[in-house]
């Protein structure tokens, strides 16, 4: 599979955190302004290959939430992240981000999220070729009152955003909290009308998954750890295979988090040949130095995939994007009216 095609067809990406996807032109450019030092530790730290374990990763962000943590820059991301995604043939895309105060710095939660729908209704100005929707993001370590307080900041948004933000992520390392103390607070934002994805067994964790699975949300963020083979368990895949719930799959991410042990073994493999929806993503695509191109070709190269099987994985997930059905339509459009072209040429 040549990544040229997998650069050139047009793609939806549904899976990305804000701060995990920085470009290192973005954070060279962030941390010269506030101290060099940080531009230096953060290429240390994701230097291909050395990232290593989910530990590691989360020291990462860390490192990136210093230089993050000023609405200006704030605002440089999102619009950066938003470009990049475009110049990869992103015609959809979800962010998601974890609101932030820093009060040193003059940043409120309301300033995060502000500064964020500033850049995508700036894209959308400059008509870049790209709908952007936002996620808000609960740490699993937030308690029930910031997740509370992020549920009404998301209702409150998707209706002075018209729109923009559609619902709420719950991330956040997988090894530390219980997400099951999180319930309450998930079930109401589904009863408000917000969209739901959570990150899901990223690492093996059945009791805790079985309960969240009960929400049954809209779609669930890696899934690694579902199947009885991975520490997960027959009822939590009989359960997602019931409601044919989406996952959202992060091939680099989980090799280098090392939740799994080598790509031929990427659960990708079995709930695609299940027929289950899945969508390709990058996660963090700083963090991993990757993009959703080579996601693509990743994924068309570990499983023998044809060039129709990825433009079909491509265009199928236009279903599982949290928008209305005009806006599937409109990018069903965009993808039928260059399809032949696309699959017939060198
Ligand atoms: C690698 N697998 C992962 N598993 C779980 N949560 C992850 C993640 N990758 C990123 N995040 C979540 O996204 C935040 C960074 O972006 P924002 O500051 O929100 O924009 C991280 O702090 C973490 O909460
Ligand atoms: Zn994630």
């Amino acid at each position: 599979m040549s990544l040229d095609f997998c650069k050139r067809i047009p793609k939806v990406e549904l899976h990305a955190h804000l701060n995990g996807s920085i470009s290192e032109e973005t954070i060279k450019k962030l941390a010269m302004k506030k101290n060099p030092e940080l531009y230096k530790d953060w290429r240390m730290s994701v230097d291909k290959g050395k990232v290593g374990t989910i530990d590691n990763v989360f020291q990462i962000f860390k490192l990136i939430h210093q230089i993050s943590d000023n609405t200006e820059a704030i605002y440089t991301i999102a619009y950066d992240v938003i470009h990049e995604f475009s110049a990869d043939n992103v015609k959809y895309l979800e962010l998601r981000s974890t609101p932030r105060d820093a009060p040193s710095m003059g940043m409120t939660k309301i300033s995060y999220i502000e500064a964020i729908l500033k850049a995508i209704e700036d894209c959308h100005k400059e008509k870049l070729d790209i709908v952007v929707k936002l996620l808000l993001a609960i740490d699993r370590r937030n308690d029930l009152s910031i997740a509370k307080e992020t549920v009404d900041l998301a209702e409150r948004y998707s209706k002075l955003s018209g729109g923009t933000v559609v619902g709420v992520d719950l991330s956040g390392d997988p090894s530390v909290g219980d997400a099951r103390t999180l319930v309450p607070v998930l079930r109401d934002a589904k009863c408000r009308g917000l969209k739901l994805a959570l990150h899901l067994a990223e690492v093996p964790a059945v009791d805790e998954t079985e309960e969240m699975l009960k929400i049954i949300p809209d779609r669930i963020g890696h899934g690694t750890c579902l199947h009885p083979d991975a520490g997960g368990s027959q009822g939590l895949v009989d359960t997602v295979l019931q409601h044919r719930i989406p996952l959202e799959l992060c091939l680099t991410s989980n090799m280098t988090c090392e939740t799994v042990s080598h790509v031929d073994n990427h659960h990708f493999k079995y709930w695609y040949d299940q027929g289950l929806p899945c969508a390709i993503c990058t996660d963090d695509k700083g963090v991993f130095s990757t993009s959703l191109s080579e996601e693509y070709c990743l994924v068309a190269e570990t499983f023998g995939l044809t060039r129709n099987d990825i433009w079909t994985l491509s265009y199928n997930s236009i279903d599982l994007i949290f928008a209305e059905e005009a806006v599937k339509q409109d990018l069903r459009s965009k993808w039928n009216s260059v399809k032949s072209y696309e699959l017939n040429s060198e």
